[in-house]
């Protein structure tokens, strides 16, 4: 019998445009964009893919960017470009709101209509429309199949495969607490689709974790063979600050150790004390922030606002 990833590892040309608009028919599909800050790059990505996979072949019936508590122009910038564009703290306000890119993730449930919903990064620099289409090739043409994780090569990533976080945080838990899911080469990318049937029905953490939480829950629920991976070539991506990717690594840390018993189930406002320290001007000075490791409950079980239609499952 073949091994996981030998059965379940594509390539992005693997199908046609035409054989996938076949395979559609009446599946709706969802582009889901996060953004928080990203007015640089986010009317690009939007416009690009709209005219490639809406106005020229309609793959993709809606592109919803969430705006997620951003300080500058992304809402407009992709509004102009041809999304919807919903605040994120403004979906569902009876639900409260959270920073995070898990929290725009979870509400975008709310506001989408897709039986398929494919995720994309607002801050891609190097990528292209084909990654969409790629990441829908599994989940049209293979019933069983229900997440499919994008990979590729990061150009001037430090001479990775992976980032910073995927290298010294992602790989080694998945080593030691889920080694089922050591064959994803990218188990952290923001490019990933789901069918909504799945991810309503999971725990989403409110920050950075809900790609790894994501995997976990699928194996555990689904199986291994639930998941597909597809490689979509080459992208690179605006880079965080190292300690900011420690936040990011801690929220990580939190939804594994949830996943494990290491770490007990926190409340939905549950936060971590980060202490980070930083030399300045000979001196070593200590910052603390509050790292939000908080998780949303499967969107299928929240009631729906009174007069609003509940989420489909
Ligand atoms: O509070 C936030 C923070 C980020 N984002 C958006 O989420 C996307 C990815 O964020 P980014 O800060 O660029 O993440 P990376 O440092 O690139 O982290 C990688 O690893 C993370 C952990 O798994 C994944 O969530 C990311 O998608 C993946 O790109 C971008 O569109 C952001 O604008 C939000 O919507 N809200
Ligand atoms: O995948 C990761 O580890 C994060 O996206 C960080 O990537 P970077 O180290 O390339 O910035």
């Amino acid at each position: 019998m073949p091994n996981w990833a030998e059965a379940n590892t594509y390539e992005a040309g693997d199908w046609t445009l035409a054989s996938l608009l076949e395979a559609k028919g009446e599946t709706r599909v969802s582009l889901v964009v996060p953004a928080r800050n990203e007015a640089a790059t986010v009317g690009l990505i939007v416009g690009r893919v709209r005219e490639a996979l809406i106005d020229t072949a309609r793959l993709v019936d809606e592109i919803v960017v969430i705006d997620s508590d951003s300080t500058d122009a992304t809402a407009e910038v992709a509004s102009t470009a041809g999304a919807r564009v919903h605040a994120s703290a403004s979906i569902r306000p009876d639900l409260g709101s959270v920073p995070g890119k898990g929290e725009a993730m979870w509400k975008s449930l709310f506001v989408t209509t897709g039986d398929l919903i494919v995720f994309m990064d607002a801050d891609l620099e190097e990528w292209d429309t084909h990654f969409v289409p790629g990441l829908l090739g599994p989940l049209l043409t293979r019933p069983e199949v229900e997440l499919v994780k994008g990979f590729y090569r990061r150009p001037g990533s430090h001479g990775l495969d992976g980032g910073r976080v995927t290298e010294l945080v992602a790989r080694p838990l998945v080593a030691m607490l889920f080694p089922e899911l050591a064959g994803l080469v990218q188990p952290l990318a923001g490019e990933w689709a789901v069918r909504r049937s799945l991810f309503s029905s999971l725990s989403v953490p409110t920050g950075y974790a809900v790609e790894l939480a994501a995997l976990v829950d699928t194996l555990r629920l689904r199986g291994l063979d639930a998941i597909a991976q597809v490689d979509l070539g080459r992208r690179s991506h605006r880079h965080q600050e190292l300690l900011d990717l420690g936040l990011m690594a801690t929220q990580i840390v939190a939804a594994a150790g949830r996943r494990s018993g290491l770490v007990a189930e926190p409340g939905p406002g549950a936060a971590v004390s980060l202490q980070q320290f930083v030399p300045s001007e000979g001196a070593i000075t200590s910052t603390t922030k509050q790292v939000l490791v908080g998780e949303r409950p499967p969107a299928r079980d929240v009631p729906a606002e009174v007069g609003e239609t509940e989420v489909h499952a």
